[in-house]
């Protein structure tokens, strides 16, 4: 089984992965061009930020997992993925205190214009005045949009600096908010206009896109500051970079628009050349500790898929299935009895969507709960209550 590790990856993790016995093939400088053809015969494809195009899936027939070493799978097709029969799993979680310390010392340097004064001492400039009129962090108040793995890093950070957090998240209650000493903003409009610093982690993805729109920067205070360390595709750009022009708002951002995916490589950015806007180069996930976690967390779930075909971490999975209703079927644990009950269903014409069976104790008896796309008529489980030599009871419940 051949593991295509398409982006940078510690070598002795590569080492642990050829230890489960798969054929190896690190290319970390593949183009996400040239990746539909080099992942062509992969069974399993591992890569951080490379895009993962809908081509991929076309032409690798063998291909059955595809592993984001990282958090956000919105460069991968899942869709894609997802219609071929391929799982998708990432890291979550691995690289959150990484992402965490860059968001907070984004927000510092932000307050004190550290870049600025660097910049200044460098180029022969003395200008304790202008250095000298940073409002200060405690007492403030930072917005949190996004309270998941990186969200709650965050705030237990600008907690420890004194700072009110107020979060806006998709299943934060007010009660939840209360165990982890922050608030709850009803909506992201509160948030940002109650906010000194409005910092991003949400995923990116169609109900996000945009989401920091013209309307959620206009409510931002006068002079307040917009922390993005998740995704450009978060903000309304054009807005953004109107209103930092004008004097309105600041910004740090480690992700920018149309980024480069590879580690180096000529990119202008007219955002990044304002002065009231500090770049990084999406290095929030790039400390040693997380990719050393993250790498770690991969391997572990190759080891599983190889192991067992189980994928931890998959995102893919319907969490929602078409099913209707559910069969329980308990019957007698001995070969083609189940068959004989789905071939019923099927004469029926219909659609299994998934399928449970659970052993009793001795392996005599199973207890089997079939979801299948619509209700069965009572003579279709009358036919199957019929088959008292394998089957000893038949119920259905809507889904
Ligand atoms: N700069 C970097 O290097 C870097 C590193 C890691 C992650 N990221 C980005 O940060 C994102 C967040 O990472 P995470 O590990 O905290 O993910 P996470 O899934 O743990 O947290 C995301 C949070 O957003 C909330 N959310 C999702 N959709 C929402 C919606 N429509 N409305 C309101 N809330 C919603 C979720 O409930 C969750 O609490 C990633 O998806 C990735 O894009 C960037
Ligand atoms: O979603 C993530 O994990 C980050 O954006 C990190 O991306 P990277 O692996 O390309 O640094």
């Amino acid at each position: 089984m051949k593991i295509l590790v398409a982006d940078a990856f510690p070598k002795d993790r590569l080492s642990d992965l050829a230890a489960l016995g798969l054929e190896v093939e690190h290319r970390a400088d593949v183009s996400a061009g040239d990746l539909p053809a080099a992942a062509a015969d992969a069974s399993i494809l591992v890569v951080r930020s490379k895009e993962v195009s809908a081509d991929v899936f076309d032409r690798a027939a063998a291909l059955s997992l595809v592993i984001r070493a990282g958090a956000g799978v919105n460069t991968i097709d899942v869709a894609a993925a997802s219609q071929k029969g391929v799982y998708v799993a990432n890291c979550p979680g691995q690289n959150s205190i990484a992402v965490a310390e860059l968001a907070i010392g984004l927000v510092i340097a932000l307050d004190r214009r550290i870049p600025d004064n660097v910049a200044a001492l460098r180029a022969g400039r003395w200008d304790k005045k202008r250095f000298s009129e940073a409002a200060g962090l405690y007492g403030r108040t930072l917005g949190v949009a996004g309270l998941g793995a990186i969200g709650r890093e965050v705030a237990t950070r600008a907690l420890a600096l004194g700072m009110r957090v107020l979060a806006w998240s998709r299943s934060l209650t007010a009660e939840g908010a209360k165990a982890l000493g922050i608030e709850r903003a009803p909506d992201l409009l509160s948030a940002a206009r109650a906010s000194d610093v409005l910092s991003l982690h949400l995923p990116l993805s169609r109900e996000t896109r945009g989401v920091v729109s013209r309307e959620v920067l206009l409510a931002m205070k006068p002079n307040a500051a917009l922390v993005n360390t998740a995704r450009a595709e978060l903000v309304d750009q054009a807005a953004l970079l109107e209103l930092v022009r004008a004097g309105r708002l600041r910004v740090a951002t480690d992700v920018f628009a149309g980024e480069p995916a590879k580690g180096q490589a000529e990119f202008q950015s007219e955002l990044a050349q304002l002065p009231d806007v500090y770049g990084t180069h999406h290095i929030g996930a790039s400390t040693a500790q997380a990719q050393d976690a993250i790498a770690r967390e991969t391997v572990r779930i190759v080891e599983a898929f190889v192991r067992s075909g189980e994928v931890p971490n998959c995102v893919n999975v319907a969490r929602k299935t078409p099913a209707r209703a559910r069969l329980v079927v308990r019957h007698f644990d001995r070969v083609g009895v189940l068959a004989n009950v789905l071939g019923i269903i099927r004469e029926a014409g219909i659609n299994v969507e998934e399928v449970r069976n659970t052993i009793f104790e001795q392996a005599q008896a199973a207890s089997c709960a079939i979801d299948v796309g619509e209700r069965p008529p009572d003579a279709l489980l009358e036919r199957i209550r019929s088959r008292r030599d394998e089957v000893m009871f038949v119920d259905c419940f809507d889904l």
